[in-house]
């Protein structure tokens, strides 16, 4: 049964247990470009206290780098190393956990961010945005001439879908490959993004056909799978018994800091509702507190 937050000394108590907060960030500290109000308070009321702030996001359309800019921008304290975005992930668990060999590629269906990451780690690639996979113009097999070097495609938001896209990723996942089959892999399998004015198809909306032509899953990296944690733990110290992770989402953040042994705030600002968490058809994940908003935390120091 999770603890519903209301008293100031509910909030105060929160305060003191926690030393490492992990912040989603889609849904808990914005929507789009639009930071939820009392956000940025909250976070400054956390460096004040000397807590250590991360975020960790399952966005792959930005890299660490890209996302400081965008903390720049809306005026939120951040640093780089506190930013953890599934296309980090992605990018360390190809280049450090399956090893791909460094004559090999990986075909991208995602963004700018998620190319920043595969560059930054080594590793080569191509796709992505580049302009000749950016295109409406049907897809004929006949010209399409595969790049043996491809051995892994992965798969995140990408806001410029098509089928070329979905085309030369199902042939890569499909042809004969010499170093065994080609590595299926999704930056996170999100099914909804809380943009700016309501829910857009999220990253798992954008691997679906694939999952649905090949009928095989790729291996998902981000939230709530433990590569993110790993990536994490590589840089950051931190008391598992003593860190609490927030998010809004059930599948992927709640999930997430449960496997990490981490406690778990839902907000109600992204995609849960009050219905999944109660009422006959509540979901039997169960966060270990539920607020409205992380603007209420800054309840906790009138509670002090
Ligand atoms: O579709 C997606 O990729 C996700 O919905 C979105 O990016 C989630 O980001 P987060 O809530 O983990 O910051
Ligand atoms: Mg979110």
């Amino acid at each position: 049964m999770s603890a519903r937050l209301s008293s100031a000394t509910d909030y105060a108590a929160l305060l003191d247990k926690y030393d490492t907060w992990m912040f989603d960030c889609d849904g808990v500290l914005w929507h789009g470009d639009r930071l939820i109000e009392g956000a940025v308070d909250v976070l400054s009321l956390l460096r004040r206290q000397k807590k250590k702030v991360l975020f960790v996001t399952n966005n792959a359309t930005k890299s660490r780098k890209s996302y400081k800019g965008k903390f720049d921008q809306l005026g939120v304290e951040a640093h780089v190393d506190e930013i953890y975005g599934s296309a980090y992930a992605a990018a360390v668990y190809i280049s450090s956990v399956i090893k791909l060999p460094k004559d090999k590629k990986v075909y991208v269906i995602g963004m700018k961010g998620l190319e920043e990451e595969l560059r930054d780690e080594g590793v080569s690639f191509l796709g992505g945005t580049d302009p000749a996979d950016c295109t409406v113009a049907p897809f004929d097999l006949a010209d399409f001439t595969p790049d043996p070097a491809v051995a892994a495609v992965v798969c995140g938001l990408d806001t410029a879908i098509n089928y070329t896209k979905l085309s030369k990723a199902f042939q890569y996942l499909t042809l004969p490959n010499a170093a065994g089959r080609c590595h299926f892999l999704a930056t996170n399998e999100d099914s909804t993004y809380p943009a700016g004015a309501g829910l857009l198809p999220g990253a798992g909306a954008i691997s679906a056909p694939l999952r649905y032509a090949l009928g095989r899953d790729p291996v998902s990296i981000g939230k709530p799978a433990r590569t993110m944690l790993d990536c994490i733990k590589a840089k950051v110290d931190y008391d598992p018994a003593r860190t609490i992770m927030v998010g809004d989402r059930l599948n992927t953040d709640i999930l997430f800091g449960q496997a990490g042994g981490l406690a778990t705030l839902l907000v109600l600002t992204g995609i849960t509702t009050e219905a999944d968490i109660t009422g006959p058809n509540a979901s039997n994940i169960v966060p270990d507190f539920v607020t409205s908003s992380i603007a209420d935390l800054h309840l906790g120091v009138a509670g002090k």
